[in-house]
């Protein structure tokens, strides 16, 4: 059968269990009688070894080999020299790049082709891969990630370890990344309240403030560039007012969150299968510090990180104490500590890693909104017409409009939909070893929902799913239909994404207030032609997704909207 068609990083599709039907990439397979799973194989006391060569009696005999061990010693002294020399800090990049991810080594290079058609025709719904060493399966339909991420999922809510993203550079108290333990339980149920529906209506002036100032930069300065800054300054700075109270953000990089950006930058690029050699020799862990420089500077971070955070959440405590303080996710966690029976620490990494879950995939799907109004017009005008009838033209929308605007809420849904932020979510991990429809799914494998393939599976959006049609979330008499969620960019099961109610609320304003403000139009070239973005192209690294940077035309709706954007900035204080 051969490689998949690229590009891609062949290593990646290395599979580690060969399968006569379909060459290294495994479809569809049951093990052999004397199959041992790829897992027991890295075991040194193979507990799955055939009966009369149990694990131990091996081991003890290579031990005994004067020769094998002076050689084993000789290769760990090569591997700790490499990894010393190579000094992994020393390649952090001085800022996040935007490159595209066809041909680049991260482990989202092969993207195009997992959110292929041919990818799913040719491998099914369920696929196995080696993805640098560790077993990945795959879920190419929604059906077998229903099954298995939801139905099932007491046993598929685990995470893959990350050793130095999590266990060094955040202490082990990253929720996103926690394994399936009392500890995430305890942290999950008061990212729950802090995040509930109603919670989350108290965050609502501070949405309305920044799509304000949202709206009034674009006005200002709309190129490809300045058009995603200003959108990660709004995401920003609503984020760290939800997170800390904290004042409106000038800039997306304002020093007061140059540390968070630092420690975001960090755990991304050590989350980065291949950037930490301990992350496949987990041994290494235990080197002393002294001895391994990646540890010494890790521990060195971690600690100002823990710093940073816990910073941040006593002033908001400070606040609280001297009762000026206004609802934000920290003060919550703070005054339900006796019920969340959360240590401090676990409070201040809760809080701060939010940051980059609650930003930055809100920014690559406001990018994506404006591509979808610019490329289908037709849309933006639908939308306009609603916020026409139902707002008028004298005053902004407002969160009390909500109910009334139906194709906004659906022209969220179908971004959503149509490019997801983080097409393949995180990793579920599977806890026991499990069988799904006649494939073997061993104990620690990596389940990755391919959630590209499932938003786009015909069986469930017809035959027009790779289309941006917002109208297909509505019924008949033009109504939001309450029985489909009718998307799976938030994931699945007991993982799913914590903070959805607020990336849904602060979408749906940030989109209402700019087209009722502004027209998203298309430039011209030189010809005079109308230039159409590219709505293809995916532009990384980082764990989101970006349209492939383009120009677009952001003019006033009506002449009126100069003085109503300056009475409402000033009722903002903004
Ligand atoms: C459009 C915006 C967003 C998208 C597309 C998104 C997507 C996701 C996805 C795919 C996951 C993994 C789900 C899984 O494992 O099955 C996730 C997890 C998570 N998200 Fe979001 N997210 C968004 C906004 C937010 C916001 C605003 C916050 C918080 C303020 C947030 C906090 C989290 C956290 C803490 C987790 C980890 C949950 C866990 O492991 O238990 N997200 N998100």
């Amino acid at each position: 059968m051969g490689w998949p068609p690229g590009p891609y990083e062949a290593s990646t599709y290395t599979s580690a269990i060969p399968s006569p039907a379909e060459g290294n990439i495994l479809v569809k397979y049951r093990p052999a009688p004397n199959y041992l799973p790829p897992l027991a194989l890295s075991d040194p006391f193979n507990r799955s070894a055939p009966p009369g060569l149990p694990g131990e009696t091996v081991v003890r005999s290579i031990l005994e080999d004067r020769t094998l061990t002076t050689g084993i010693l000789l290769a760990l002294l090569i591997v700790f020299a490499v990894s010393y020399a190579r000094s992994p800090w020393r390649k952090l990049p001085p800022s996040p790049r935007r490159t595209p991810i066809i041909g680049n080594s991260l482990q989202l290079s092969d993207l195009h082709w997992l959110i292929s058609k041919d990818c799913k025709d040719r491998f099914g719904e369920v696929m196995y891969l080696d993805a640098a060493g560790s077993p990945t399966v795959v879920l190419n339909s929604l059906k077998p990630a229903v099954e298995l991420l939801e139905r099932r999922s007491n046993n598929y809510s685990d995470r893959p370890r990350l050793i130095m993203a999590q266990e060094i550079l955040s202490k082990g108290l990253v929720m996103g990344f926690m394994s399936y333990t009392a500890s995430w339980r305890r942290q999950r149920r008061a990212a729950q309240a802090a995040l509930s529906k109603e919670a989350v209506q108290e965050y609502y002036p501070v949405l309305t403030k920044e799509a304000t100032v949202l709206v009034s930069a674009l006005l200002t300065n709309s190129s490809s560039s300045d058009r995603t800054k200003h959108f990660q300054r709004a995401a920003t700075s609503a984020i760290m007012s939800i997170l800390y109270d904290y004042p409106t953000l000038i800039s997306g990089q304002d020093t007061a969150i140059k540390g968070i950006h630092n420690y975001n930058q960090r755990v991304e690029y050590a989350a980065t299968p291949g950037s930490f050699l301990v992350e496949s020799f987990p041994w290494m862990m235990y080197i002393p510090q002294r001895f391994a420089k990646w540890k010494r500077e890790g521990l060195q971070q971690a600690a100002e990180h823990q710093e940073m955070f816990l910073r941040l959440l006593n002033r908001v405590r400070g606040d609280l104490v001297s009762g000026g303080t206004r609802p934000s996710i920290s003060a919550s966690l703070i005054l339900g500590a006796d019920c969340n029976l959360l240590a401090e620490a676990e409070m201040a990494f809760l809080a701060g890693s939010m940051h980059s879950a609650g930003s930055g995939t809100i920014v690559s799907v406001l990018n994506w909104w404006t591509v979808a109004m610019v490329a289908f017009p037709e849309a933006q005008r639908r939308a306009q017409a609603e916020l026409d009838i139902v707002v008028g033209r004298d005053r902004f929308p407002t969160f009390s409009d909500s109910p009334h605007l139906p194709y906004i809420h659906a022209l969220v849904k179908e971004t959503l939909r149509w490019r997801p932020a983080a097409p393949f979510g995180v990793p579920h991990v599977a806890t026991r070893e499990d069988w799904y429809e006649g494939m073997y799914i061993p104990k620690g494998t990596a389940c990755m929902a391919n959630i590209w393939q499932c938003n786009h599976d015909p069986a469930v959006f017809g035959d027009d799913a790779d289309e941006f049609r917002p109208e297909r979330f509505l019924d008949e008499r033009g109504e939001l239909d309450p029985n489909q969620e009718g998307y799976y960019t938030y994931g699945f099961g007991r993982r799913n994404c914590v903070g959805k109610l607020l990336a849904n609320d602060s979408l749906f304003l940030y989109v209402a207030r700019t087209l009722w403000a502004v027209n998203l139009e298309r430039v011209r070239d030189e010809s005079g032609n109308e230039v159409m973005p590219d709505t293809d192209t995916l532009v990384g690294p980082g764990p989101f997704i970006h349209p492939a940077p383009f120009d677009c035309k952001v003019t006033p709706r009506f002449p009126e909207l100069t003085s109503l954007l300056a009475e409402e900035r000033d009722s903002w204080g903004v």
